[in-house]
């Protein structure tokens, strides 16, 4: 079903507004944490939740691989066997499979490939990711599956990826048929060609989705690319249904966006790179490791609500990460998706505020050149 979308304020390409599904309101521009598989690595829900996540994202390669699809639906489908009452989207799993499985085969019945896990050898046609996703799992938000290719990108390869897109949205679509809790999205590709982005833009309309994600960026084409292909990209979709920009991004990536007109994010950063020592603040990254936190007595962020970002000090959390202690791993993901959900907040009150503008220049002008 195509869950009701109302755009609250704008200020230019940038929107504020409220996506209605019926696990609970998600407020827009959002930020989506990754679960992939069946957990937002080294946190609780409960922490999650705190952090003032509204949607987690699930994964179709991960989860049909291990547990199985048909055992999450035997438990009772992936909100209960998680523990979740929110939204969750979920990825076809194609991608995943392009850049994670052993061997992979693309055909225009369906992609073939053997899993990273043990090798075992399955199929993932555009109506099985639609059962698993929105039959087994029991998402609420579904993708298309797609085709993404790798950049830089030959016309001719990225022309032939979008048309098989197109024609995979189309049995998509099919298979998904008319339901009235689950939304499907598809997904614009075309690389950084214009031409192309209005190729793909044109077919998937001529379908019609419930939302519309932008695919094939952050594959290694750089922010300004990125950016670039984002000013015209994005404006061709409806501006009536969601732009979710997927895998995207760091927080100057998810202000960027926001500023060209996307709606909704998603990226394995905040939790990955807390694994590893980093954390994102108002000023940009910081490496935990470095010794000059070892006796900084400061909290991460005192104006936080969250207990990771404001109840330890920098000096604690060196420690833990130094000592490779597993609550170092929590602390930090715990703190950096805090910061993804409150950059979020904080763009969403400016639109509405109309002080977007102002916000983008502060911020930029703090991150300019720390790789934020
Ligand atoms: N930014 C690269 C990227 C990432 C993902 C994965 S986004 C994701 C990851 C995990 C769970 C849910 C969504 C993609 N997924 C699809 N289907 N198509 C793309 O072009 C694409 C590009």
């Amino acid at each position: 079903m195509t869950y009701p979308f109302q755009i609250t304020a704008h200020q230019g390409q940038a929107r504020t507004g409220v996506l209605k599904t019926p696990r609970g309101d998600i407020p827009t521009p959002i930020f989506m944490p990754v679960g992939t598989a069946a957990t937002v690595k080294a946190l609780t829900l409960d922490m999650v939740k705190q952090a003032h996540a509204k949607i987690i994202l699930g994964n179709t390669y991960h989860l049909m691989l291990r547990p199985t699809a048909e055992r999450v639906a035997r438990l009772g489908g992936l909100h209960k066997f998680m523990g979740w009452n929110g939204p969750i989207l979920t990825d076809s799993g194609g991608f995943q499979v392009m850049s994670l499985s052993k061997i992979s085969k693309v055909k225009e019945d369906a992609v073939t490939f053997q899993s990273h896990i043990d090798g075992s050898r399955h199929i993932l046609s555009p109506e099985r990711s639609i059962e698993i996703q929105a039959d087994l799992l029991g998402s609420d938000i579904v993708m298309q599956l797609d085709e993404c290719v790798s950049w830089p990108a030959e016309e001719k390869r990225a022309r032939e990826a979008l048309q098989l897109s197109a024609r995979w949205g189309l049995r998509s679509k099919q298979a998904f048929g008319t339901r009235d809790t689950q939304a499907l999205f598809g997904i614009q590709q075309g690389s950084t060609f214009e031409h192309l982005r209005r190729e793909s833009t044109e077919r998937l309309l001529d379908i019609g989705f419930d939302g519309y994600a932008i695919g094939g960026l952050a594959v290694g084409e750089g922010h300004e690319a990125m950016c670039e292909t984002l000013d015209y990209s994005a404006p061709l979709l409806p501006w009536d249904r969601p732009r979710y920009l997927m895998g995207v991004g760091k927080p100057i990536d998810l202000l960027e966006g926001v500023a060209r007109g996307v709606d909704m994010f998603d990226c394995v950063l905040p939790t990955r790179s807390g694994r590893h020592g980093q954390v994102w603040t108002w000023d940009g990254p910081l490496n935990m490791k470095n010794a000059r936190f070892a006796e900084d007595n400061t909290p991460l962020d005192a104006e936080s609500d969250c207990p990771a970002s404001r109840d330890y000090s920098k000096a604690y959390l060196h420690h833990l990460v130094k000592s490779e202690e597993i609550l170092g791993q929590m602390l930090l993901s715990w703190h950096n998706i805090a910061f993804f959900q409150a950059l979020m907040i904080r763009i969403r009150a400016a639109i509405t505020a109309g002080t977007f503008d102002a916000l983008r220049a502060d911020l930029l002008s703090r991150w300019k050149t720390k790789d934020a």
